[in-house]
Order: C-alpha cells, then sequence, then structure tokens
C-alpha cells in the first residue's frame, strides 16, 4: 500500500480486470464515443459535491475559492482535452485505489457481457466504469489533483496498456482539486474543438448540479454553457421535456427515454421535491442484490448520499433525486438513515410512485403494459416483502393466465370472470413459461372454464405462499391436493370427466400404488384431467410442487414430499391397463406404472426418476409394441 510520504515516482500494473476493460475500451469500436465526456463530468460534478458537502463541517476546506465549477477546455493544436474541477481532488492514496482498480460488484459479469457485445457503448454508461472510458478517445490520459486540505499534488499518468505511474506533480496542478487531461487520439481529434464539447454537454450534462465553463482554445475567456441550477428545483413548467430527459440519462445511466417521468414537492408536515423516473428498459444487473440504489439524497441543494435506501427494494428500478428541505445537513450517514424524517419521506415517496403507477394502469394501459413487462417480475416481490402495499400492489399486477397466455389479466379482471360456484384464484407455479401452458393439469380447470394464473417468475413461488388473498378469494395452486371442481359446471361442448373410477380401474390403481411403493405418497382417480392419462400433485397438506422445486434449486430444500399420482379413469389408457390387469399380465402393468410415473414427471419438467430402470421399461414395451 502506497502512503503519502513517499515522494519518488512510482509505476504500478492495473489490477487484471482493469487492464481486461482497457483492453476492450482500446481495440473495440464504440459508436457513443460520446459517452466519456460525461462520464468526466459526472465525476467532477460528485468531486464538487463531495467538497460542497465535507465543507458544511469544515467551512476552511473551501479557502478563498468557494465558488464549485467544472471548467472544460479544449485545444486544437495541442490535441487535447481537459476536464478540472475545483471539488475535493484525491491524494496518493486516492489514486492509487481510484484509478487502478474497479471497486464494483458484478465487474467480472459486465466484462464478460462486454466483450461478448459488438458495441458495449451503453452497457459502460451503465456500468459506470465512468473514467476508464476516456480511453476510448485519448491515447494518453493525465490527471493532476491536490486533495482539499492537503499540500501535496500528484500526476496521475497512463497510456492504457496495463500500467501506470504516480509521481508528486509539479507547480502547474491545481490549487485544489483535479485535472484529467487527454491526449485525443488520431479518430478522436473533434473533440478537441468547442462545438463538439458544447454538443455533447448539452445532450449529455447540463443537468448536472454544477456550472460548467468552457474555454475554447487556450488563452480565451471561459464560457458558462451549462447553469448548474438543480433541475428538480424548477417548477415543471420551466423544464422541458429533453431536460428531463437528459437529466433521467445522467441520474440513471442509461440510454433510453424514461417511460415515466414523475416530478413533484410535497409540502405540508415536510417539505421536499421528488424528481423519479422509471426507465422504459430494464437496467444492467437488475436482479443483482448487490445493486446500488439509483435515488440520490439532497438537503438544500447539497448532495448526501447515493447509497441510502429511499425506496422499497421493490422499486430499485426507479432512478432520480429525492431533496429534503427539513433533513439537518450534519447528520452522518447513520443517523440519517434512522431519522424519523427520512422515515416520512420513504414512505411519502413510496407511495406516490405507487399512486403514479396505479395511475398510469388506469389511464394509460397500454405505456403500462410496457412497464409491466420490463419490470413486473421486480413489482412482484414487493408482493412478498412490502405487506403494506400489498393492496395497491395487487391492482399492479399483471398475469398470464390459461385463457389469456399472452398476459396482461388483471386479478380484477380474473375475479370479474369467475365461474359459478368458483370459489378460489388458481394458479400453477413453474419456472417455464411454455410448459405452464401445456400443463395437464389445467385441462380439468379448462373444460369448466376455469381461469388459472400461470406463474412462471421465481419470485411467484413465494409470495402466492405468503398472499391471504384477493377480494376474499383464497389463492390455490392446482397442484396442490384434491382440486374440488366438481361444483363449477362444464364449459360448453367440454366432455363430463369420468365419475367414480369402474371396479377394474380401482383394483389397477391399487395395484400400481403397491408397486410404486416410496415412489409417491397415493396414487388416485383424478378429475383434472380429461386428456392426459396421469399428473403429479402434492398431498393434501404438502407444499406447492412448483415451490418445492425452487427451494431445491436454491439449495434450500432437504427432502422433497412424496407427490400424489393422479390417474385419469376415464382414459382410454386406463381402461386397457385395467383389462390387461384382468387378464393377469402384472408386469406390464408395473411397467406401465412406472412409465406414467416418467411421463407425468416430464410434463413438470423433471427428468425420469431412475433413468436406468426408465430406459429398460420404455425398452420392453418399444420391443412389445413393434413385435
Ligand atoms: N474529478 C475527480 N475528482 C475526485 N475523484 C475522482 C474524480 N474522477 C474520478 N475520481 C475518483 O475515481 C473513482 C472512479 O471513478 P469512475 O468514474 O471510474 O467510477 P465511479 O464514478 O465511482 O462510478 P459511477 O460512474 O458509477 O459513479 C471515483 O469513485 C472517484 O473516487
Amino acid at each position: 500500500m502506497a502512503t503519502t510520504d513517499q515522494t519518488r515516482a512510482e509505476s504500478r500494473p492495473f489490477e487484471a480486470d482493469v487492464s481486461r476493460l482497457l483492453h476492450l475500451m482500446v481495440h473495440s469500436v464504440y459508436s457513443e464515443r460520446d459517452i466519456f465526456l460525461r462520464e468526466l463530468v459526472a465525476n467532477a460534478a460528485d468531486a464538487c459535491e463531495k467538497l460542497r458537502t465535507l465543507a458544511l463541517q469544515d467551512h476552511a476546506l473551501l479557502g478563498n475559492d468557494p465558488d464549485l465549477r467544472i471548467t472544460i477546455a479544449a485545444d486544437p493544436d495541442a490535441k487535447t482535452l481537459t476536464v478540472a474541477d475545483n471539488g475535493i481532488g484525491m491524494n496518493r492514496d486516492d489514486l492509487a485505489d481510484a484509478l487502478g482498480t474497479i471497486a464494483r460488484s458484478g465487474t467480472r459479469a459486465f466484462l464478460d457481457q462486454l466483450g461478448e457485445q459488438g458495441d458495449g457503448s451503453r452497457l459502460i454508461g451503465q456500468f459506470g466504469v465512468g473514467f476508464y472510458s476516456a480511453f476510448m478517445v485519448a491515447d494518453r490520459v493525465d490527471v493532476v489533483t491536490r486533495k482539499a486540505g492537503e499540500s501535496a499534488a500528484w500526476r496521475w499518468s497512463s497510456d492504457g496498456q496495463g500500467s501506470y505511474t504516480i509521481e508528486p506533480a509539479g507547480d502547474d496542478a491545481p490549487a485544489r482539486g483535479t485535472r484529467v487531461v487527454l491526449h485525443l487520439n488520431e479518430q478522436s481529434q473533434e473533440f478537441a474543438g468547442g462545438a463538439a464539447v458544447e454538443r455533447i454537454v448539452r445532450e449529455h450534462g447540463s443537468a448536472v448540479p454544477v456550472p460548467i465553463d468552457l474555454v475554447e482554445k487556450p488563452g480565451e475567456a471561459p464560457r458558462r454553457i451549462a447553469d448548474g441550477a438543480a433541475i428538480w428545483a424548477k417548477p415543471k413548467s420551466e423544464v422541458s421535456e429533453e431536460d428531463y430527459a437528459n437529466f433521467y440519462q445522467s441520474v440513471s445511466g442509461q440510454f433510453d427515454a424514461p417511460a415515466l417521468t414523475m416530478h413533484w414537492r410535497a409540502e405540508g408536515r415536510h417539505e421536499y421535491s421528488v424528481l423519479a423516473f422509471v426507465p422504459s428498459t430494464p437496467p444492467l444487473a437488475l436482479f443483482d442484490p448487490l445493486r446500488k440504489g439509483r435515488m440520490k439524497l439532497y438537503v438544500r441543494r447539497i448532495f448526501i448520499a447515493d447509497d441510502i435506501d429511499l425506496l422499497p427494494g421493490w422499486m430499485r428500478f426507479v432512478s432520480g433525486v429525492v431533496d429534503s428541505a427539513d433533513l439537518p445537513l450534519n447528520l452522518s450517514r447513520e443517523t440519517i438513515q434512522e431519522s424519523p424524517i427520512l422515515g416520512a419521506i420513504r414512505k411519502g415517496v413510496a407511495n406516490r410512485v405507487m399512486s403514479e403507477l396505479e395511475k398510469l394502469a388506469d389511464k394509460e394501459p397500454e405505456r403500462y403494459a410496457k412497464v409491466w413487462e420490463a419490470f413486473g417480475a421486480v413489482i412482484k416481490e414487493g408482493l412478498y416483502e412490502d405487506y403494506e402495499r400489498r393492496d395497491g400492489l395487487f391492482k399492479l399486477a399483471r398475469f398470464a393466465t390459461s385463457a389469456h397466455p399472452e398476459g396482461g389479466r388483471s386479478l380484477a379482471q380474473y375475479v370479474t370472470d369467475l365461474r359459478p360456484n368458483q370459489t378460489a384464484i388458481w394458479y400453477l407455479v413453474g419456472d417455464d413459461a411454455a410448459r405452464l401452458k401445456a400443463s395437464p393439469h389445467l385441462e380439468g380447470f379448462r373444460a369448466r372454464g376455469v381461469e388459472v394464473l400461470l406463474l412462471s417468475d421465481p419470485v411467484d413461488a413465494f409470495w402466492v405462499q405468503t398472499a391471504v388473498g384477493y377480494e376474499g378469494k383464497p389463492f390455490r395452486s392446482v397442484t396442490q391436493g384434491a382440486a374440488d371442481l366438481d361444483a363449477v359446471p362444464l364449459a360448453e361442448g367440454a366432455a363430463a370427466p369420468a365419475a367414480e373410477p369402474s371396479a377394474p380401474v380401482a383394483t389397477v390403481l391399487a395395484f400400481m400404488k403397491e408397486k410404486l411403493g416410496d415412489a409417491v405418497a397415493d396414487v388416485r382417480p383424478s378429475t383434472r384431467l380429461a386428456e392426459s392419462p396421469a399428473c403429479l400433485v402434492a398431498a393434501e397438506a404438502g407444499p406447492d410442487r412448483g415451490l418445492e422445486r425452487i427451494l431445491a434449486a436454491h439449495g434450500r430444500l432437504k427432502e422433497a414430499s412424496k407427490p400424489v399420482l393422479e390417474i385419469n379413469p376415464g382414459h382410454a389408457l386406463v381402461a386397457s391397463l385395467a383389462e390387461h390387469f384382468g387378464r393377469g399380465e402384472r408386469d406390464a402393468v408395473e411397467d406401465a406404472a412406472f412409465l406414467l410415473l416418467d411421463q407425468a414427471r416430464a410434463a413438470d419438467g423433471l427428468p425420469p426418476a431412475d433413468p436406468a430402470g426408465f430406459a429398460a421399461r420404455l425398452d420392453r414395451v418399444l420391443r412389445k409394441a413393434l413385435g
């Protein structure tokens, strides 16, 4: 580890991930090279905001230069572009930590994706390997910096080829803050001109809360090209769609347009402004449990933190800013987290986001459908975790069902279309949407016109277990216990399922149960099947089978409970088995019993329980059938 009293120049290798990233940056062609400037401006703005926050405790840090700003200077002759700030700056250790490593979760996965994609500009912006994107346009980058309150200044320099140097900086170092000098490569000379810089700042950087000055040529006076006014503090009427879109891109790191923009000011007991967005495409690593939220907390325009939980976990796709007028500025992060004011803000913001989503669902169902498509799987986590908002979430949820496999059904629609005597909301859980649609479990429900929710997101198996019901109707799994469908009248044209099994069928079922032994809890006649001969269900008190499989996949299930094999007593195959059994062909019926069990497992997406036994039985049956 370097220490600040080292004064000699030192060359160090980049961490392996950084080298790999730089290699990709230098050797791939990225269409959106402009983002390098957005990233450098964002870093400079962060540095200014960090200093502004520290200066609240220690005003001396601002010295005689209290106006925080970013200065971008072009030099067409020297072919350089410089981004400077008078923010917090870095000392030697900071430099080595910040500009030699990538301290972010998911880096490896990101690099793999980046390597596979022809054009990874969008990924880069989202992942926030910000600084390193400078090497898309520069063949050497110098960072000269002095930390606020310290006397030493440092120069970091690299050509992006595997190592960097750090040495004490000369007299030209900034009095405070950081200067990043890009020595532009052959293909990037346009960025040494003021026009290109101004265009990019307008497109990507105009919303940063620090003013930006441009120096077009050495010796020219700086000209202000962005005012640094906080967009969220402006009245709605003064903000254009374009401003919103730019700001959205800068807070979310995304390149799409927001699907929903929410801008309001809360007054009353607590005063705060919120500008928040729902993206139109899912952000990278949405399901990464370590993913940082994208909501920034400000107090009276001063940046406080971007990693405080301002929204419930299931709203983690929302990005934006909350600016409180009431939180004291001098609180530590821990005290802020626990402050009752923040508690009230959290609740207010989450409720408002929720009601905005409800409004969109009501008024503009097509736009809402897109939001659901992108984030439904995350929103459903709320059904499990966010008990307080569960009723509202039931209004937001949309489902694929047996009657509407294309999706988009609300629970309100489901209960409006309940069949006579239908007392439950039926569902089928699994991990594969296509298989759910084709499941034999649905046959008896179809015959009676009963709609079944098809739940194929991992979180589904969890919330259905804890949800009491919707409008007085409990949720019930079609794979659990005996489906009491008898009271629901048959749909028009549907054949009546076999009533009681005949005596020979009952006898063969008893034989099958004896032979299947430990593999099943029971073998019994079914009323839920129409076309298929058999299916597996959970015993009456047993857990849902889909849930069991998901728990097993996460290593959270010690022992699976035994399933019940349900047999369709009206099926021709079953009738024929009864006949063969009557003729004493016990071995053939035993083979059939095991094959039916494996067939039912296959319909649930499971492999045969005993592959060798399965192969031997299938072989015997095929030989016999083929003579
Ligand atoms: N102008 C600057 N002033 C002070 N520190 C800086 C500056 N630029 C970069 N840094 C430091 O370098 C680190 C790495 O920057 P980089 O842009 O690669 O990622 P990041 O800013 O941390 O991530 P994100 O882009 O997601 O916010 C920053 O966290 C910061 O500590």
